[in-house]
């Protein structure tokens, strides 16, 4: 993945190393230069001579500063590129991702996963692997080749005194790997633990959750502090360790250096260029130290966001028989389906025929969600056949299926965008039009009356509208959506019983002729509808009409007698 998003960005990344190459030549350039105009002065060379090279040595800082200004541009660019890509790449394996893998892995823990995956990628790639390239590689190349030129000694023993280092950073890293694979996941429970206390404000107050879940953050926020402290002071070793180690040979090379000026085997500039070049190199190198200790503990976050990256994909969203025109007969033939070991439906076979309405009907956790899953291709079934017009669902190509299929669900069937927005996406259509569907779902004084009407707003999750007008605004948009296959998950639990009335009306005229498939707690409408299906444990005990059901089947009555039926 990474390396698909460097070819993605090939030509900023070549700008990016080629600039870097030429800032830390032109830099060095100027130390030799530097070294010129030292030595020549001591030597008594004549004031023109050395303006001359002074000359040279101030181009050459200007030209560095000027390279050194263009050289944000294309670092600023790739540094944003990177994260930004990666966060693109997460939502778009999200719109693959199968269902029961995206449930398996939780919303808060999947945030965390990709904040730091995101982070972690761009450290790997912008701060190690073309901080790298762009600077201290050819800080290192230019230092060690100009300390040669004056001593090839020195260089050696650098060169030699690095590779030592890098040894026991590796022995080190192993253990230091362990703790910042807990850090990581102490940092994922502490997603999981605050992100619901975060988006259902009302639920945890009355609840009074908050207390708990506060001292629950502490706990964990505590290990968190812990043992980032102690990555922290290992990591920093690794730098202190090499600093120890350079200021060692600064003392040798002072020690040798003036012991020769004084014998006259060496010059007062090459020993000041030769601690320059030593200055130079000792910062990048002690900083790949850094940076490599740091990449590799990226590679144990970014490994983590990988495995997201690897999670199961739908493989029938694309794949599959394309559906041109959907008539909406369903069918179910011995059906089954389990979570795990679990099994929630057991050969289930029911049908419904094109342009019926049928109401699902059931105690909690009977399984009707289940079953409407099922019809949306979310979950896979484990055994039977799940007609759609005649073919198994498993054949079909889910994205095509989805044009033809309005699906309601109880729970934030809004978008983050205007009133118009969630009504059409990005069609053009009227706004008389738009009206008249509005006035059909009882919102059209409502609309009006807000001071930009169509194009307000309406807040993350629909936030700024009430439960009832959310779902009357997610039918607004099914209404104009005209599609053949209407499935409503409990559409109507926000609304009060007369809004509930109207709205039901609604559903019956203008989806007459559609197949419609209802998810109720509420009976009230139940008798309106063709077709009822009753739910108990997984199994299909009872359908037909109203009429019939109350007579015939014991747990239908004993629903409808409990007073979920009842209208006020
Ligand atoms: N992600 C899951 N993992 C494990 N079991 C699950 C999961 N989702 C649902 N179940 C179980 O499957 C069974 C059927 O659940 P389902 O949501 O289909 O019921 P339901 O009839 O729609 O309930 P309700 O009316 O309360 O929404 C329940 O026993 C439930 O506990």
């Amino acid at each position: 993945m990474l390396r698909k998003c460097l070819v993605h960005l090939k030509g900023w990344v070549a700008l990016y190393i080629i600039l870097g190459f030429a800032i830390q030549f032109l830099s060095s350039l100027g130390i030799v230069v530097f070294q010129k105009i030292l030595d020549q002065a001591v030597d008594g060379t004549g004031i023109r001579e050395i303006t001359h090279w002074i000359i040279i040595y101030g181009a050459l800082l200007g030209a560095n500063v000027i390279l050194n200004y263009a050289d944000e541009y294309p670092g600023a660019h790739l540094s944003n590129s990177i994260t930004e890509r990666l966060k693109i790449l997460a939502l778009s394996k999200i719109s693959r991702m199968d269902y029961t893998a995206y449930q398996n892995m939780g919303t808060g823990q999947m945030i965390k996963v990709i904040e730091n995956g995101a982070a972690a990628g761009n450290s790997i790639l912008f701060t190690f692997i073309l901080g790298t390239l762009h600077e201290l590689l050819p800080t290192i190349l230019f230092s060690l080749f100009f300390i040669s030129y004056y001593d090839l000694r020195i260089m050696l023993v650098i060169a030699g005194g690095y590779v030592v280092i890098f040894v026991i950073t590796n022995v080190l890293l192993k253990y230091l790997y362990r703790i910042k694979a807990s850090v990581l996941k102490e940092q994922e429970a502490m997603s999981r633990y605050s992100i619901r206390g975060f988006m259902e404000l009302v639920v945890f107050r009355t609840n009074k959750k908050y207390a708990q879940e506060i001292s629950r953050l502490n706990d964990t926020a505590r290990q968190i502090i812990r043992k980032s402290a102690q990555l922290q002071m290992i990591h920093e070793a690794f730098f202190a360790l090499f600093e120890l180690f350079i200021t060692v040979i600064k003392v040798i090379v002072l020690l040798y250096g003036v012991k020769n000026v004084i014998s006259g085997q060496a010059s007062v500039g090459v020993m000041v260029a030769l601690f320059m070049f030593i200055e130079k190199i000792y910062a990048p190198i002690a900083i790949f130290n850094v940076l490599f200790v740091g990449y590799k503990l990226n590679r144990v976050t970014y490994q983590r966001f990988e495995e997201f990256l690897n999670a199961r994909e739908d493989a029938n969203l694309e794949k599959g028989k394309a559906v041109a025109r959907l008539q909406g007969d369903l069918e179910f033939r011995e059906v089954s389906f389990g979570y795990g070991e679990v099994q929630v439906l057991d050969r289930l076979s029911f049908s419904i025929a094109r342009g019926t309405s049928v109401a699902l009907v059931g105690l909690s956790g009977s399984g009707k969600s289940t079953v409407i899953k099922l019809i949306t291709g979310l979950l896979k079934k484990s055994g039977g056949k799940l007609l759609v017009d005649g073919t198994d669902i498993d054949e079909l190509s889910l994205n095509s299926y989805y044009d033809h299929i309005s699906y309601l669900s109880q729970d934030s069937p809004i978008f983050d965008t205007t009133i118009r927005g969630n009504m059409v996406f990005d069609q053009e259509v009227p706004d008389d039009e738009l009206y008249a569907i509005l006035d059909k779902v009882n919102l059209k004084d409502k609309v009006l009356e807000l001071p930009e009407k169509l194009e307000t707003m309406v807040g993350e999750r629909g936030l700024k509208l009430s439960g009832g007008e959310r779902q009357r605004l997610a039918f607004a948009r099914a209404v104009l959506q005209k599609r053949n296959l209407i499935i409503l998950d409990e559409p109507v639990s926000a609304l009060d019983n007369i809004t509930e009335k109207s709205l039901m009306g609604t559903v019956f005229t203008e989806f007459r002729n559609k197949t419609v498939i209802i998810i109720a707690h509420r009976l009230n409408f139940i008798s309106r509808v063709d077709h009822i299906l009753v739910m108990e444990q997984g199994k299909l005990v009872g359908e037909g009409d109203f009429d019939s059901l109350i007579q015939g089947c014991d747990a239908f009555r004993t629903l409808w007698n409990s007073g979920r039926g009842q209208t006020d």
